[in-house]
């Protein structure tokens, strides 16, 4: 091992500690809270380890969590109607409907009823499309978290050779897109793309999002490339990321780890995208960029 470790676990306490900071000011300013609402339909035991960990670090930032568990056997339209209800209600600042939803549910079909200004997730079309038009919107969590901990390490990324692997919604398109606002020369490649390793090796940045367990081979990797390891895959022998951590670390001048990396900058930021949502919607603006 050659790598750095990049703390992910260390650098997401010291964005909710930030956090903490600020919600006094906005308490002081609306009168109320920050406040978010979890929604986890079923008993995906991951999910429910998922929904407490966001309830309890949501209460430690000085913010409402408001919890709504409901039966797996949920209809959809009872689904929807409680959206409805947390986009009427003055309290509820942040949405966010766990996934995956049961498989009689249409994922979209309740996504897109969250009130974009109230979507921290950053999943509604149309923050999808404010952030690749570069308005002001919500950014999904996993990928901005992945773009501060590659800002921390390197500085402006301007003109660097990224590779995003995985070209899902909720990860490898907004990390992509988020890259290109950076000025990155982004590639984006995924599950059909011929020749992975030649891609690979140009690139100052990777970013694997694919759900294989060790999937990138270190030597893939141009030597002193920054690794983001977003994979999540419960093995056997654990937690293990989309990447082969130790061929990938002799090679990589930094990478993050599985666990301790992005999984926690991913509630940080539900938190950030939360606070930033409950100043827009209080008309009350914050006193710092977070
Ligand atoms: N609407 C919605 N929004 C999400 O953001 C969302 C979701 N649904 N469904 C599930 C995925 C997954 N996800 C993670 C959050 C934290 C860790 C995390 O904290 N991981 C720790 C360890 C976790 C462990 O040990 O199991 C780590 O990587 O160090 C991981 C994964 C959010 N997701
Ligand atoms: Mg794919």
């Amino acid at each position: 091992m050659s790598a750095e470790l990049i703390d992910g676990k260390a650098f997401a306490a010291g964005l909710r500690a930030r956090i903490a900071e600020q919600v006094p000011a906005f308490r002081a300013a609306a009168g109320r809270a920050p406040g978010l609402a979890v929604v986890l339909v079923g008993e995906d035991p991951a999910s429910a380890v998922y929904v407490r960990s966001k309830g309890r670090m949501t209460r430690e930032a000085g913010m409402e969590s408001f919890e709504h568990k409901l039966p797996a056997d949920t209809p959809q339209d009872d689904l929807v109607a409680l959206v409805d209800r947390l986009n009427a209600d003055p309290a509820v600042d942040g949405i966010l409907v766990q996934l995956p939803l049961p498989r009689h549910i249409d994922e979209q079909a309740v996504l897109t009823r969250i009130s974009p200004d109230k979507d921290v997730d950053g999943f509604h079309p149309v923050n999808a499309g404010r952030l690749v038009t570069g308005l002001e919107g919500f950014v999904p969590c996993t990928p901005l978290g992945c773009l501060m901990l590659l800002e921390d390490r390197l500085g402006d990324l301007s003109g660097l050779d990224a590779v995003v692997i995985g070209r899902s919604n909720i990860v490898g398109k907004p990390m992509a897109a988020l890259l290109t606002a950076k000025s990155c020369t982004v590639t984006l490649v995924h599950s059909r793309t011929r020749n992975l390793p030649h891609y690979l090796a140009h690139a100052d940045i990777v970013v694997a999002a694919v759900g294989r367990p060790h999937f990138v081979q270190g030597d893939w990797l141009k030597p002193g490339a920054t690794v983001i390891d977003v994979g999540i895959n419960r093995t056997d022998a654990g937690l293990v990321g989309d990447v082969d951590f130790d061929s990938a670390a002799s090679v990589a001048g930094s990478i993050t780890p599985v666990p301790g990396g992005v999984g926690p900058m991913t509630i940080a930021v539900l938190l950030r995208n939360t606070l930033v949502a409950a100043h827009r919607n209080a008309g009350v603006p914050l006193a710092a960029d977070i």
